[in-house]
């Protein structure tokens, strides 16, 4: 094998942020708008000399390769600047541990910095698959977003190799969102602390101009095991508001917007923030119940979409099935994220006015076919509600009740046995498998 020379780069082109028209790469933007370039705006990133930490850094972001990116940036996020990329293998500094992932364009791996000691996550993307200024582009502003405490940290880091552009983040721990969702979901509160971070860290993005574009499990990076810490990642794809672009390839149908749905293959449209609002609608379903609320959002091909519009439009009062056990709350802020028309739609950070409320509740008898809706009490917020709190309330009703009744001096006595055969005969007709024996009704019969 004959050595690779190292060698810099430098790039004549100047361009900002969706700039390009690549036929191959990902995010394959293209717009007129240009940009002068300003070399002093990042250090050129060298893997051969790393940067000394900067003193004022958080604590998870120690690695003595770390370089906080300047937080007021006056508008430069929007510039990526030309910056020379070494040609080197991995062995020169790194030993590579495992491969995390393979994305579509990219490999992930774990690896051990050894001039500093540090671990780290290589994000090599195929050169083959990306063009350089698209790879530029994503480490730019996956840099430049660094700073905010739900994004994943890139570090000033940086290189080619033969096959591969690649750029160096920190590693989370406990991959990604997709790969800790259990098939119910998760519990309302880890629900509820995941959207925030997210809804955090994405007003930042739009408050800088920029759409993420693909929000996704896949994309949301899991720091703790209870979900106090995740982080976004993955700036492929992330464009300038109002420019012009085209659909994102290799994505879920789920997550893309109606308004994206529509447009026919090679037509562009323009970037809004509105369409990352839209995918965290269907992530923050995702993460409540397991699943997406639809295949796609096209109300001729999509039963469930249809449904969902119907509802949103304000033409039934019928809750769509997958959205039964929510509350009205919830269905109210549901209502703003995935409403049809993106003009409507609400900001990414609406979720923040409903963080008092409760999301899930439960309309699902504990019969033996709710329990098989969930096995595990943990895992499904409805049926968890059902067990713990739902007597409770019930107990309060009927106090209250009683209470309201005898105030008005009416006889509230009430003939036990009546009941109960009343009960049971009502369950029988809405579930065939129907065991009058069952726990709940014995419970049933003790509370009254
Ligand atoms: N810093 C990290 N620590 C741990 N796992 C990571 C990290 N970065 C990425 N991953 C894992 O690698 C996967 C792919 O990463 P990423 O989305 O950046 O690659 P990609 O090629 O752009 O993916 P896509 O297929 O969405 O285009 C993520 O879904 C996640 O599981």
């Amino acid at each position: 094998m004959g050595t690779i020379e190292k060698r810099s780069f430098s790039f004549r082109l100047r361009r900002s942020i969706g700039d390009g028209g690549s036929t191959n790469s990902r995010n394959s933007n293209n717009n007129s708008s240009t940009c002068t370039n300003n070399n002093s705006l990042l250090s050129p990133v060298t893997s051969a000399k790393l940067e000394v930490p900067n003193s004022s850094a958080s604590v998870s972001r120690r690695s003595s390769i770390y370089k906080k990116p300047d937080k007021d940036d006056s508008g430069i996020i929007h510039i990526v600047p030309d910056i020379e990329l070494p040609l080197m293998t991995f062995s020169d500094q790194y030993d590579i541990e495992k491969t995390l992932a393979e994305g579509c364009f990219a490999r992930i791996l774990l690896a051990h910095h050894r001039p500093t000691n540090t671990s780290v996550v290589l994000k090599a993307v195929h050169a083959e698959l990306a063009t350089l200024k698209d790879f530029q582009k994503e480490f730019h502003l996956n840099y430049q977003l660094s700073h905010h405490r739900n994004i994943l940290s890139a570090y000033n880091v940086a290189f080619q190799t033969k096959d591969y552009y690649v750029f160096a983040m920190e590693h989370a721990p406990y991959g990604d969102l997709a790969a800790n969702l259990g098939p119910h979901g998760l519990h309302e509160s880890a629900c509820k602390t995941i959207s925030e971070q997210l809804s955090s860290a994405l007003g930042f993005m739009h408050s800088k101009n920029l759409v993420h574009r693909d929000l996704k499990l896949e994309n949301v990076l899991v720091f703790t095991p209870d979900f106090s810490r995740v982080k976004l990642c993955d700036f492929g794809t992330t464009t300038k508001k109002s420019l012009l672009v085209h659909k994102v390839k290799h994505t879920w149908t789920s997550c893309v917007p109606p308004e994206v749905l529509e447009i026919v293959k090679n037509e562009r449209f323009l970037c809004m923030p509105t369409s990352d609002s839209w995918q965290f609608g269907i992530l923050l379903f995702n993460i409540l119940t397991g699943s997406p609320p639809w295949h796609m959002a096209d109300w001729v091909k999509d039963a469930q979409y249809s449904n969902f519009m119907k509802y949103e439009q304000r033409k039934t009062t019928k809750i769509p099935d997958g959205f039964r056990r929510f509350s009205p709350r919830l269905m109210r802020c549901f209502r703003k994220y995935l409403t049809h028309d993106p003009e409507d739609r609400c900001k990414v950070t609406e979720v923040m006015k409903y963080m008092k409320d409760r999301w899930v509740e439960c309309r699902i008898a504990t019969s033996k076919s709710a329990m098989l809706i969930s096995p595990n009490p943990d895992q499904d917020s409805c049926i968890y509600l059902n067990k713990r709190e739902g007597r409770l309330s019930a107990d309060e009703n009927k106090l209250k009740l009683k209470r309201m009744m005898s105030s008005y001096g009416l006889d509230n006595s009430i003939d036990q046995t009546v009941v109960r055969s009343r009960v049971i005969e009502w369950l029988s007709t809405c579930d065939a498998n129907f065991d009058s024996d069952i726990e709940s009704l014995a419970a049933l019969e003790v509370a009254n």
